[in-house]
């Protein structure tokens, strides 16, 4: 079998990204195509009618024909999956516009074209030289054949229309493909004649043998011509067989029916992360698959007698064969029991795991909770701040959406790049293309129907999952039914805990999920500059980030100012003036500054300004406490120099300034209620950011600006103790949060590793985790999965250093360890 490398997959994606996303919609001349069509099947039916043969240029005179001209690309009105009945309605539509070839190319004469390649090929599976793969095959060449006697019976050369075909993959220009297909009626194989020469012009249907065959012809879009070679022939009996000319084509992503999954990455990253999009569901109102996976059931009752039907289903599966070790391992906390099912042994859960279905603090872990997101483009930011407050997703996708359609107007949409979808799912649910910035849900309080559907994650687990012991990696997960692609599975939740935890928590350390999806977007964006990565992604989507550098270490400082104010409050106290203390006269915050912290820590409300005894430790070191004004200056210089470069980016429309008012004042020391207020409740230190923009000010790492790894902090004085090394990891200032599902966790924790995975992850905001640190990690189906087939992803440790343990994935391309 032919094997795609690595560099013909890079000029796979090439070509993709010079495409851009997908085929563009064309209304008007998918009507005239629709008319064309009609016309024709209506003097076809005529002239069959009358008697006639249905003489080709009968039915098709030039009224009809139009003014067909070949072109490349795809044709307008005609989209992939387009069904013809014959190779007449393929000339009509000018899908492939000859009647008798296999391969349609410009003439030798018209030599400018000639050059760039053939416009249009036919497989209709005539040649036994074809390989066809799918998603890649083989094409045989034209010329040589007997189409009588179905063999080769002289050399094919490259010239003519081959010739074209090998100036496709010279000039990397595709060509569309068409396929014949038979099926039904018991019979199968190629529509068309050998080479696609059979021109049809006979019936879609014909009665053979007894049952109804359909037949005809499908536009599958645009494929890359990877290779050419010339070897004999595979004819049968004694060679040496005629030589033939051989073309190696791969459809494009997004732009060919039977690639609408992307099967490597684009932009070249190699991680789950990165700034790839990736398509998963093919179209937008794709009707639900006739099967029971849509059980996100809004009625309680009907909740209910669900699932005890799904019980009673499993007992029945499992029961007789001894195997089901669990009915419902979640305890009743899913909408759908998941059992724990084991063919192999008696093994049962291990010991002490509590299924839980949501994250759980681990003790003595702060918790952090988004103060309001911010973003590079100003427009973007102020969007945000009003209206992602009512946390409704389709709203931000259609502002995100609004904005890329600007770009393009303006010609600076980069190249490859998906425009942003106003709906993340499709109408059963199915996740439509990853999104490396992030998908945001909408909140229940979103009542329209569009709203509803952008719920998956936050709906949760919805399919018939159950867990089963595998022959040599454990437990792992499977389905009962089939997961389209694009469907969501499950987020992985566990107990959230610091990084230094979890890297104490040795031996049990097969259960941790770093929270790290925005950690590498924003390592690519500082790997390749904001002008590149302005070449693949527009920089208004760019998702924020807390920084983790001198702002957010002045906003900390600032923060502990103004929790020493509310301290000690007095009647009247004015806000301090902006006095620079000298060097190392940081001082330490009263009792009462910790006590504050400490109470909103136990309130389980800190705001990512708020420990206090964070801020305290990394002082020390990091220099004088700034006053208002200066953090409120450092804050708006860095931000500046962030929106000029993003702004000089190439493709990169400048934002408009934003109005004084709006862009607030920084940090200012507020009066003691108001400081109190910050630090006693997530929601105030929300709004009191809303009022304050500056307050909070999360900017993406610069190039410059490489993010380096910290850990939220343990509360000073809480369950857990402030050892001399947790007070070091204060001093950084990028919170990194690890789930750990060893001991509490979801059926997410019992899903293993593949090489080749049929899920994918995708960071979702949705509930009260729409944070760059702190978001769902939600699994979907990247591919459609047969019903029983064990559910895996790639773990990707090798973004880690790599696990040393072996793989046992059985994947074809496995890499022998767990990567
Ligand atoms: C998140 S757990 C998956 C569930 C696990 N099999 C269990 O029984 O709990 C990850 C651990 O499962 C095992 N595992 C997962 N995928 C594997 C693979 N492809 N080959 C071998 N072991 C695997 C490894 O021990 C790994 O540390």
């Amino acid at each position: 079998m032919t094997e795609i490398t690595d560099a013909q997959k890079a000029v796979v994606n090439e070509v993709a990204r010079n495409l851009g996303p997908h085929p563009p919609d064309d209304p008007a001349a998918a009507e005239k195509v629709r008319a064309l069509l009609t016309e024709y099947e209506d003097r076809h039916k005529c002239e069959r009618a009358l008697g006639r043969g249905g003489g080709l240029n009968m039915t098709l005179p030039k009224e009809v024909r139009g003014d067909q001209k070949a072109t490349f690309g795809h044709v307008p009105g005609v989209k992939p999956g387009d069904r013809f009945k014959d190779r007449a309605a393929l000339y009509v539509a000018g899908a492939h516009v000859t009647l008798m070839k296999g391969i349609h190319a410009p003439a030798a004469k018209e030599a400018a074209e000639f050059a760039r390649g053939a416009y249009s090929i036919v497989l209709s599976g005539g040649y036994v030289d074809d390989e066809d793969q799918g998603v890649y095959f083989w094409y045989t060449g034209e010329g040589g054949f007997d189409s009588k006697a179905r063999k080769q019976v002289r050399d094919q050369a490259f010239a003519g229309a081959n010739k074209a075909l090998c100036n496709n993959c010279d000039t990397r220009t595709p060509v569309r493909v068409v396929r014949g297909f038979l099926h039904g009626g018991g019979g199968g194989g190629g529509a068309g004649g050998a080479g696609g020469g059979g021109a049809g012009g006979e019936g879609q249907e014909e009665a053979q043998g007894g049952g109804k065959k359909e037949k005809g012809f499908v536009y599958e879009g645009l494929y890359v011509v990877l290779e050419y070679k010339q070897e004999p022939s595979k004819g049968e009996g004694p060679g040496p067989h005629p030589l033939v000319c051989k073309f190696l084509l791969y459809g494009v992503p997004g732009h060919s029916t039977v690639n609408s999954k992307v099967d490597f990455m684009m932009f070249g990253s190699s991680s789950t992360t990165g700034l790839a999009q990736r398509r998963l569901a093919a179209r937008a109102d794709a009707e639900p698959p006739p099967s029971k996976r849509a059980r996100v059931l809004r009625d309680r009752q009907a909740q209910e007698s669900q699932r005890q039907l799904m019980l009673e289903e499993i007992r029945q599966r499992h029961g007789p064969l001894g195997s089901l070790l669990e009915e419902d391992i979640t305890g009743g906390q899913e909408l759908v029991p998941i059992p724990l099912v084991n063919e192999i042994d008696s093994e049962g859960l291990p010991e002490g795991f509590k299924y839980v279905k949501e994250y759980v603090w681990a003790p003595g872990v702060y918790q952090l909770v988004a103060p309001v997101l911010h973003f590079l483009d100003e427009e973007m930011d102020e969007f945000v701040r009003v209206r992602e407050h009512g946390h409704c997703g389709v709203a931000y996708n259609r502002y995100v959406r609004a904005k890329d359609e600007q770009l393009a107007a303006d010609n600076k949409m980069p190249l490859g790049y998906e425009p942003h979808l106003e709906e993340s799912y499709n109408k059963s649910g199915c996740l439509l293309v990853t999104d490396p910035c992030g998908l945001h849900e909408c909140a229940p309080s979103c009542k329209a129907a569009k709203c509803a559907r952008n719920r998956q994650v936050s709906n949760g687990v919805s399919l018939p999952l159950e867990v089963f012991k595998t022959k040599a990696k454990g437990f792992g997960v499977r389905c009962r039914d089939t997961i389209p692609a694009g469907a969501f599975v499950c987020a992985y939740v566990g107990q959230l805990v610091t990084e230094r935890m979890a890297e104490m928590r040795q031996g049990a350390d097969h259960y941790l999920y770093n929270l790290d999806f925005f950690t590498h977007v924003y390592k690519e964006i500082a790997e390749k500059g904001l002008e590149n990565i302005a070449q693949e992604v527009p920089v208004h989507k760019i998702p924020p980030v807390p920084s983790a550098g001198k702002v957010r270490r002045l906003q900390w400082q600032a923060a502990i100012r103004a929790r020493e104010q509310a301290a000690k409050p007095e009647p009247g106290i004015k806000p301090e003036p902006d006095v620079k203390p000298e060097q190392g006269t940081n001082p330490e915050p009263g009792p009462g500054a910790q006590a504050a912290a400490g109470a909103g820590a136990a309130a389980g409300a800190g705001a990512a300004d708020g420990p206090s005894a964070t801020g305290n430790a990394g002082d020390r070191e990091a220099g004088p406490v700034l006053g208002p004004s200066q953090v409120e200056t450092a804050a708006k210089e860095l931000l500046a120099a962030c929106r000029e470069r993003a702004a000089a980016a190439p493709g990169v429309r400048s934002a408009p300034p934003r109005p004084a008012a709006a862009a607030g004042g920084g940090v200012s020391s507020p009066p003691p209620d108001q400081a109190s207020a910050l630090t006693r409740t997530a929601e105030a230190a929300a709004a009191k950011s809303a009022e304050d923009p500056g307050a909070f000010y999360l900017q993406p790492i610069m190039q410059t600006d490489v993010p380096h790894q910290g850990y939220a902090a343990p509360v000073k004085g809480g369950a857990c103790s402030t050892t001399q090394e947790e007070v070091a990891e204060w001093k950084e200032y990028y919170p990194l949060l690890v789930i750990d599902a060893c001991t509490y966790g979801n059926v997410a924790r019992f899903i293993n590793h593949s090489c080749d995975g049929n899920l994918t992850v995708q960071a979702v905001f949705a509930g009260s985790y729409r944070n760059t640190m702190l978001y769902h990690v939600g699994l979907f189906a990247c591919k459609d999965i047969t019903a029983g087939q064990e559910l895996s992803y790639d773990y990707n440790y090798l973004a880690v250093g790599g696990s040393g343990m072996e793989c046992h994935c059985g994947a074809p391309n496995c890499k022998g360890q767990l990567r």
